[in-house]
């Protein structure tokens, strides 16, 4: 969290795209706007351990913590999106089940979050578990208000993905070659590539907006600056051919 000073001043801002920032306490929202945030994000969990290794505190307390921070956002007019973590799986206590993933989705809601974002922190979901899942969250807040948020862990966030969007789910993050991952979510790999998802997308007809072509090489590039490899497949496949 320290840095986010920095990268908020080091990036080039364009117009229609959306930056927030992770926020999870009122220091680090008061930071993020005197950085010039125009949004942000707190981010839970359904899972008390992953709570405490991740923010270090209880779910409940959290929420505590996130109220005030929405709460202050919303008299600056700036959007406050929700992510609830673990939400097919915690790394400490296994399965979570979809009626604890409700009740913080309801909490993040109601406190004035737009949008909850229902992360896969660790890639154990299965299209099965995404279902039951989202069937449970579907019950208590608009569809329209969700996302999903999957890494790659075990292979499935894209057919984890396909289920959702078949649910009617029609906001989806993922990450360019598949960079990213949670510090305290341990061995879990970064979010599905852009690179793969936008792939899958176009072959479903499903209009995006993104030019694959440029997040490829966006990808290219900063792999390179962070001596990464890409874990996007189609990025792989592209360059060997
Ligand atoms: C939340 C804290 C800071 C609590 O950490 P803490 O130790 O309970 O906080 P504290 O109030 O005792 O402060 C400790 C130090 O942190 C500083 N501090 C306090 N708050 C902030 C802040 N907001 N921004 C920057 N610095 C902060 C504070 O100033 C102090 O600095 P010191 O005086 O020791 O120099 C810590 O637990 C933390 O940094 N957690 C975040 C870890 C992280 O980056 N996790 C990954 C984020 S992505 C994610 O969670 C999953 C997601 C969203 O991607 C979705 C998914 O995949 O599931």
């Amino acid at each position: 969290m320290a840095d986010h000073t920095e990268v908020m001043k080091g990036i080039r801002q364009y117009p229609g795209v959306r930056y927030p920032v992770l926020t999870p306490n009122l220091q680090g929202f008061h930071r993020a706007v005197a950085a010039g945030a125009t949004e942000i994000s707190v981010f839970g969990a359904a899972s008390e351990s992953f709570s405490k290794k991740n923010i270090n505190c209880s779910i409940e307390e959290s929420m505590g913590k996130f109220e005030e921070v929405v709460k202050s956002a919303r008299h600056m007019n700036i959007p406050a999106r929700g992510y609830v973590s673990c939400a097919l799986g915690c790394p400490y206590e296994g399965i979570i089940t979809p009626q604890k993933v409700t009740e913080v989705s309801k909490r993040l809601y109601s406190m004035g979050c737009y949008e909850i974002s229902l992360g896969d922190t660790i890639g154990v979901g299965t299209p099965g578990s995404m279902k039951r899942m989202l069937e449970s969250v579907m019950k208590e807040i608009p569809l329209g208000a969700l996302a999903v948020h999957c890494h790659d862990t075990y292979g499935q966030a894209l057919a984890n993905i396909l289920m959702a969007l078949q649910m009617g789910i029609n906001v989806v993050d993922s990450a360019v070659s598949g960079l990213g991952g949670c510090p305290y979510a341990k061995g879990a790999s970064g979010n599905v590539a852009t690179e793969d998802l936008i792939y899958m997308l176009n072959g479903l007809g499903l209009n995006t907006g993104v030019n694959l072509y440029k997040v490829m090489e966006a990808g290219d590039f900063i792999c390179k600056a962070v001596n990464k490899t890409t874990n996007s497949k189609v990025a792989q496949a592209s360059f060997r051919a």
